[in-house]
């Protein structure tokens, strides 16, 4: 391997109890509040065809414009309690919130810049009502935070003077800083979501940003941060030179799902996922297609089932207020959590080959693997193919707890028979009682039993 000082400091997952409770939560959300909630992806009458939070670097919002946004900003009917038990009753495990994103408007009283939520008529701390909030539903409050900072006069793309560096050296230190006051100042935090690290300016900051996550680290121990914070010396993201992920867990997939196990390379992730199309910040228009509550539930367990998190966006208008379709997906889809969560929660990749009813995960560290079908074949016939490992004992409708009939087929397959009759008319969950068997050579045809 390529000999790095600030390359990744572990291969492998990262295995401590802070870690394992964050693999096991299966479904997260994330919330992006910020002044474009003001503006809602429109500007004197034309609609911005980009993502929301991103309007300011539309040519039709003259900057100067922007920026005393923050005097308009006063979400006085703002409830962090009701959104917690909306979380709460969807079923999420974990929230990320933006605390500051690109447009350097901070939602805390920050004492390094008068950029924040105490220059706007809000003047209330609205991190920390987040975090008091969802802490008190038992939920885990992740911050995110985008080192990019376009309204920061130190900010910079790329660093091709010397005058780019001393300010830059400045907007460091002032990074540092204000990391260091929300840990200070909301200690429930268990981990950070970094976002704007692409450029080039930050490439070159390889030893500052393993100084920093380190440093983070040491005020926090337990902390969570992925990979979109560090650059290694050659300004390598995410993997450094020798391949290896630098950070607890891959945040390569935003708006993505990895489609084989093979694509996450043994490592932790989370996907986070906007319900239209792209756009995270509230929009009147949303845009593309808006993924209906059965499209996120199969999101999640397709997520769950190669070993990730899948985390789903709200975006609340200026007021705080959701829109009434992310009030209903996240309502209906809290009602299939109530039933079918033992499939997600604390679940992992089962490693059997994939069927085409839909998904497997396997409960950690038991011997139970779920089967969350979303296409029921014509057949009534789920056909499943256990690992050599693994034999079936049991296969039982989870809501209900119908045990349902097997057939053994040639080359270790069996069926699994649905309920003549029953018509399935949402996605559902079989429990499969399984036991551990000696490593077997591969099984030849069998006779019908
Ligand atoms: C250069 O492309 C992007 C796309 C999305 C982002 C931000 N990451 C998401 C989590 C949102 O915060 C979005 O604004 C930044 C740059």
């Amino acid at each position: 391997p390529i000999p790095l000082q600030h390359g990744a400091h572990r291969t492998g997952k990262r295995m401590d109890a802070d870690m394992a409770k964050w693999r096991g939560y299966g479904l997260g959300q994330f919330i992006h509040w910020g002044l474009y909630s003001i503006l809602e992806g429109k500007y004197k009458g034309k609609y911005y065809n980009g993502a929301a939070e991103w309007i300011r670097s539309w040519k039709e919002v003259p900057n100067a414009e922007y920026d005393v946004l923050n005097k308009q900003f006063n979400p006085a009917t703002f409830n962090a309690t009701a959104w917690a038990k909306m979380a709460k009753q969807m079923g999420v495990k974990y929230l990320t919130f933006t605390t500051k994103h690109h447009d350097g408007f901070c939602l805390w009283p920050s004492k390094y810049t008068d950029y924040t939520i105490e220059s706007s008529p809000y003047k209330k701390d609205i991190v920390k009502e987040v975090v008091d909030a969802y802490t008190k539903e038992g939920i885990d409050v992740y911050l995110y935070f985008s080192i990019m900072d376009w309204h920061h006069p130190d900010w910079r793309y790329d660093l091709k003077t010397k005058e780019d560096s001393i300010a830059f050296d400045r907007f460091k230190l002032f990074t540092k800083n204000q990391l260091t006051e929300l840990l200070q100042r909301y200690p429930q935090t268990k981990g950070l979501w970094f976002d704007g690290t692409w450029d080039n300016s930050w490439k070159k900051s390889g030893a500052f940003t393993d100084s920093l996550e380190q440093y983070l680290k040491s005020l926090v121990p337990g902390l969570i941060i992925g990979s979109r914070l560090r650059a290694d010396e050659k300004g390598n993201r995410h993997v450094d030179a020798n391949g290896v992920l630098m950070g607890d867990y891959e945040q390569g997939w935003e708006r993505k799902i990895p489609k084989t196990y093979a694509d996450v390379h043994g490592n932790d992730w989370d996907c986070v996922m906007t319900i239209p199309e792209n756009g995270w910040g509230y929009a009147e228009k949303w845009m593309g297609h808006w993924k209906t509550t059965n499209e996120l539930i199969e999101m999640t367990a397709q997520c769950v089932s190669l070993g990730g998190n899948f985390v789903v966006n709200f975006g609340p208008k200026a007021d705080g207020s959701f829109r009434k379709e992310e009030i209903a997906n996240a309502k209906e889809i809290g009602e299939w959590m109530k039933i079918n969560s033992d499939a997600i929660y604390n679940c992992e990749y089962a490693g059997w080959e994939k069927q085409d009813w839909g998904y497997y995960t396997k409960k950690r560290g038991e011997d139970k693997v779920y089967m969350i079908v979303f296409n029921v074949p014509l057949s009534g016939s789920l056909k499943i193919k256990p690992s050599a490992n693994y034999v079936v004992e049991k296969a039982t409708l989870l809501e209900g707890k119908q045990q349902l009939s097997t057939e053994k087929l040639d080359y270790g397959a069996s069926f699994i028979q649905l309920p003549k009759g029953k018509t399935f008319v949402k996605p559902f969950v079989i429990v499969l009682d399984i036991k551990p068997v000696k490593q077997q050579e591969e099984a030849g045809p069998k006779a019908k039993t």
